[in-house]
């Protein structure tokens, strides 16, 4: 198997005062994500989870090791190499839409700033089937769209880019809950026909279960844990693990 993400002995810190003291978020991590396996990353607040996504983003630099996408080191790809290789949706994400924009015009920008050969009216609609939204939205701006409908917009333009790998950070969190399992099941069949890798943040074992083959657990910036669901799910080994499992009750997703 390739491993579509390698984060190889990953220590960041984050100083607040150039002087002042340091804090340890990722300390000498290893992580890999194998192609074509879902992740759940998994964690109690203050982890590290969100600062391993934007190390794998390349938003941070990492102090000691680094981060590989696809085997070469995130830092020197360029910014639209980045983008065709991940795109990352985060919880609030429908915040960086632009309110000026109908969903028509935010669904093809990727497509030309990237450019991929897509048509983009054809595929503004059939990205919105995916997300299970009304192609009668396109013209619509946020403003007059729904939070949950505006998520999946963002969710849409993420998948635009036709990513080998979509990373989510709490991205089912802004959904109620009648609508989120719909959406999950949608991004699975989607993440398959198109063949994008996963890597989720949840704080919701259920998703995690239902989305993802593997998942790995941090604590104190490591991964303390890490296997296949039905296995760590089923039969955790770590404290930690259990611990998460407990307070989530009956994982029944
Ligand atoms: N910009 C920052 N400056 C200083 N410390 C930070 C900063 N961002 C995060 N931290 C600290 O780094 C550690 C890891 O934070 P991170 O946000 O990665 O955790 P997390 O697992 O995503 O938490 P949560 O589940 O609450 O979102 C925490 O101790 C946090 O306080």
């Amino acid at each position: 198997m390739s491993a579509i993400v390698v984060a190889d002995g990953v220590t960041v810190h984050y100083r607040r005062r150039r002087w002042g003291p340091r804090n340890s978020a990722l300390d000498t991590l290893y992580l890999r994500v194998e192609q074509h396996r879902h992740l759940a990353l998994i964690g109690p607040s203050g982890a590290g989870k969100s600062t391993l996504v934007r190390a794998m983003l390349g938003l941070i630099r990492p102090d000691t090791g680094q981060i590989l996408l696809f085997g070469q080191p995130v830092d020197t790809l360029s910014r639209v190499e980045r983008a065709r290789l991940v795109q990352a949706v985060s919880q609030h994400a429908s915040g960086s839409l632009s309110p000026r924009f109908p969903v028509a015009r935010t669904l093809a920008e990727p497509i030309h700033a990237l450019g991929l050969p897509d048509d983009p009216v054809t595929r503004s609609t059939e990205l919105l089937e995916l997300v299970g939204l009304d192609a009668g939205l396109l013209n619509r701006r946020p403003a007059e769209l729904s939070g949950g409908q505006r998520q999946r917009v963002v969710i849409a333009r993420a998948l635009a880019a036709r990513p080998a790998l979509l990373i989510g950070d709490e991205m089912f969190s802004a959904l109620d809950a009648g609508s989120r399992l719909s959406v999950v099941d949608m991004l699975a069949r989607v993440a398959d026909t198109e063949r994008t890798t996963i890597v989720l943040v949840s704080h919701d074992l259920g998703v995690a279960r239902r989305l993802c083959d593997d998942v790995a657990v941090l604590d104190g910036g490591r991964i303390v844990e890490h296997g296949p669901c039905e296995k760590v799910l089923a039969r955790p080994t770590h404290p930690l693990t259990r611990s998460l499992l407990d307070a989530a009750g009956p994982v029944t997703a």
